[in-house]
C-alpha cells in the first residue's frame, strides 16, 4: 500500500488500536502522528512502537495528508472548527473519521463542502488487526483514495464497503459494538462458572477458549451455516440441546436483534445530536 503522512487526532481505545495495528503490519510509524492534548495515551503509543506524538492538533492535522478523526461524538464539531479557525487547508487532505454519530455532511459543513471524507466504522480487536471495519466514501473521494482508505483498514482486520452511508449504523450494530456483545456473553459465562465452583482464573479459562475456538470453527468452515455449527454441537436429549432451548425459551434471538437495533437507532439518532 502507500504510504503518506497520517495524523490520528485523539488516540484513545479505538484510534489506538488502529495505529497499533498499523504499526504491527509495517506501516512507517514515523508517518503516523498522534494527537491529543494530554500526554496519557499519546506518549505509551509513541514510547511502544516509535510513532510521532503531539499536543498540537492544529500543527500535526497540517503535517497530514490523511487526517484521521478519532474523538468522540461529542466533540467532534468544536475540534474540527479549531482546525479550520487554526487554518488548516482540508483541500487537498484525506479526512477518515472513525466516529459513531456523526454524519459526512456535518463533518464537510465545517471542514468545507468539498473535503474528501471517508466515514469509517471500526472496532477495537483492529489492535490484533482482527478488526473488522465498515467504510463509507463521499462523493469527494478520488478513486485513489478509496483505494488508500480501504488498504488502510485492511491493514488492521476485513473491510466492507457501504453504498448508502446509513449502512454504517448498521455496521455499528453488527460490529462496531459488537466487541461488547461478546465481552458481555462471555462475562456472564464465566460468572456462572464460577458459581458452578471454578476460580476465576480457570472459569475465564473455559469461557475464552470455547469463543476463541467456536470463532476460529465459523471462520474455518465458511461452506457450514451458523446453524449447522451449531446442530453438530446439540445431541438429541442431551445438555446442549436443554441449554439451547432455555436460550429460546428465553428469546435470546429476539433480545439480540431488539440490541441490535437499539445501537443502530442510537446512531442515527446522534447524527441528529452530534
Ligand atoms: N471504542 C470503540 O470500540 C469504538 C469507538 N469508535 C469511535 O472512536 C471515537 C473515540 O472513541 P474511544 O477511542 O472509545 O474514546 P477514548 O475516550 O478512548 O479516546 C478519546 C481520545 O480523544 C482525545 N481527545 C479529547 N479531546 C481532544 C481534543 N480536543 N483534541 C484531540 N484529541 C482529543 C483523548 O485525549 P487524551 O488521550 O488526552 O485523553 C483520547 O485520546 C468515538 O468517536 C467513537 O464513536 C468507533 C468504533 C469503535
Ligand atoms: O459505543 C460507541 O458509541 C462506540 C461506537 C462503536 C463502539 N463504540
Amino acid at each position: 500500500m502507500q504510504h503518506k503522512n497520517i495524523t490520528f487526532i485523539g488516540a484513545g481505545n479505538m484510534a489506538g488500536s488502529i495505529i497499533n495495528g498499523l504499526v504491527k503490519s509495517g506501516y512507517p510509524a514515523k508517518q503516523i502522528c498522534a494527537s491529543a492534548p494530554s500526554l496519557t495515551n499519546t506518549q505509551k503509543l509513541a514510547d511502544d512502537l516509535s510513532i510521532l506524538n503531539s499536543q498540537d492538533n492544529n500543527q500535526s492535522a497540517q503535517w497530514a495528508d490523511v487526517v484521521v478523526l478519532g474523538v468522540k461524538p461529542q466533540m467532534m464539531a468544536a475540534v474540527c472548527q479549531t482546525l479550520v479557525d487554526a487554518g488548516v487547508d482540508f483541500s487537498d487532505k484525506l479526512v477518515i473519521s472513525i466516529a459513531a454519530g456523526v454524519s459526512v455532511a456535518r463533518l464537510q459543513s465545517i471542514l468545507g463542502e468539498n473535503t474528501a471524507v471517508i466515514r469509517t466504522m471500526p472496532n477495537t480487536p483492529s489492535l490484533l488487526q482482527k478488526g473488522m471495519t465498515g467504510l463509507f466514501a463521499s462523493q469527494q473521494v478520488s478513486p485513489k483514495d478509496k483505494v488508500f482508505s480501504g488498504d488502510l483498514m485492511a491493514a488492521v482486520g476485513e473491510i466492507v464497503w457501504v453504498e448508502e452511508e446509513a449502512q454504517i449504523n448498521a455496521v455499528i450494530a453488527a460490529a462496531g459494538s459488537a466487541p461488547a456483545y461478546f465481552f458481555l456473553f462471555m462475562e456472564a459465562m464465566q460468572t456462572k462458572a464460577m458459581e458452578m465452583g471454578f476460580s476465576e482464573e480457570d472459569a475465564r479459562l473455559l469461557v475464552q477458549q470455547a469463543a476463541i475456538g467456536s470463532a476460529e470453527m465459523v471462520k474455518q468452515n465458511p461452506q457450514l451455516d451458523l446453524a449447522t455449527l451449531r446442530n453438530n454441537v446439540i445431541s438429541k436429549g442431551g445438555t446442549t440441546a436443554e441449554a439451547v432451548r432455555t436460550f429460546n425459551e428465553l428469546a435470546l434471538p429476539e433480545i439480540v436483534g431488539k440490541a441490535m437495533q437499539a445501537a443502530s437507532d442510537r446512531g442515527a439518532e446522534m447524527e441528529k445530536l452530534f
